[in-house]
Order: C-alpha cells, then structure tokens, then sequence
C-alpha cells in the first residue's frame, strides 16, 4: 500500500511581509497579545521591516481594516489580534460573532491566511489569561498559525500552466 502523501507547513518559509491587525479596545490586554505576535515571528527569522502593524478601534472594525490591508499590502498572513469580553448585554454575541465570521470570509476570499488572535472571553480574567499568563499567549499562537499557513501555502501553490510535470 502506497504510504499515504502528508503536507504540512514549517516555520522556515519567514521572508514573507506580515500585517498584524489590532483592534485596540481593552488595550491593557491587547497589547500583550501584539507583544506576544511581534516576539514569535521575530524569534522565528522574520524581519522586523517585513512587518507591519494596523490599528483600529475594535473588534467591529477589523475587517474593514484587514480587507483595505489585504489590497494594499498583499501580505502572506495577517494576524487578526484583539479582545472581546462579555458585558452585561448582547453586544458581545454581534461584535464577537460578526468579527470571525468576516476574518473567515476574508482569509478565503482573499487566498491569504488570516490568524485569529481575537479573544472572545467571558471575563477580564479569562482574557489576561490568554494574553501571557497562565493560559498562554494567544497572539503567540496566532502568530505561529500564520507562519505554518504561510509555509503550507507555499507547499500547496496550484501548479500554474507551464509548471505542470
Ligand atoms: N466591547 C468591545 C468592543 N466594542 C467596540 C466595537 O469593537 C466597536 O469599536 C464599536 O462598536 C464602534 O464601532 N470592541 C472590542 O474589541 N472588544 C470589546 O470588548
Ligand atoms: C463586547 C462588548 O461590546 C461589551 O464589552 C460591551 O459591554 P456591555 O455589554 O456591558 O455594554
């Protein structure tokens, strides 16, 4: 029997240009995520010059952000970092819904890995937890999902015409 083909990324393919995101809203958290996000690429190889970071308001706005920076910059990943924590009124569901559903539509729509580093926590707790302590760093995460999906992409490019074996 035939071994069974596996593709996956690496965290070599770092030449690339990265755009972070950042909805700033609950900055005291966020900017612990940026933190987290700028220190892993960086410790992986990429160059500081081949990164860019936009800021918006909050989460809400981060798609449009995102969509602009995807024309613009045509970046190999962006990371999507934010913080969304449960008020006392449903605004949490429409804000924190309505932003991953666009950065997936996004990332597919534009062929471009969009990480999520959006915290969508039920507590301020819950979000320092996430943001460097004992729950981890999900802007580290985030930022290791894009280089793998930059990498897998790579190692995925439809073959164009003249490139076919
Ligand atoms: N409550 C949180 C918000 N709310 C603000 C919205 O994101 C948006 O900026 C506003 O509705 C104006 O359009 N944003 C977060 O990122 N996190 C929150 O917890
Ligand atoms: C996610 C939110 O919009 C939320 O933090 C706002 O708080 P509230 O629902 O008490 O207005």
């Amino acid at each position: 029997m035939q071994p069974i083909s596996q593709v996956e990324g690496s965290f070599v393919d770092v030449d690339g240009r990265y755009v972070i995101v950042v909805g700033r809203f609950n900055h005291h958290v966020v900017d612990s995520l940026v933190e987290g996000a700028v220190d892993s690429l960086t410790r992986h190889g990429v160059d500081e010059a081949n990164i860019d970071i936009i800021h918006a308001p909050g989460a809400w706005e981060l798609p449009l952000a995102i969509q602009r920076a995807l024309r613009a910059v045509q970046p190999e990943a962006v990371i999507a970092l934010g913080a969304v924590i449960r008020g006392g009124t449903p605004h949490f569901e429409h804000v924190a819904g309505e932003c991953n559903s666009a950065l997936s539509r996004l990332q597919l729509e534009f062929e471009t890995p969009v990480a999520n580093g959006v915290l969508t926590v039920n507590s301020i707790e819950q979000a320092i937890e996430r943001a460097g302590t004992k729950a981890g760093n999900k802007g580290t995460e985030a930022a290791m999902a894009a280089m793998e999906m930059v990498s897998l992409m790579r190692r995925l490019e439809a073959p164009s015409s003249g490139d076919e074996q």
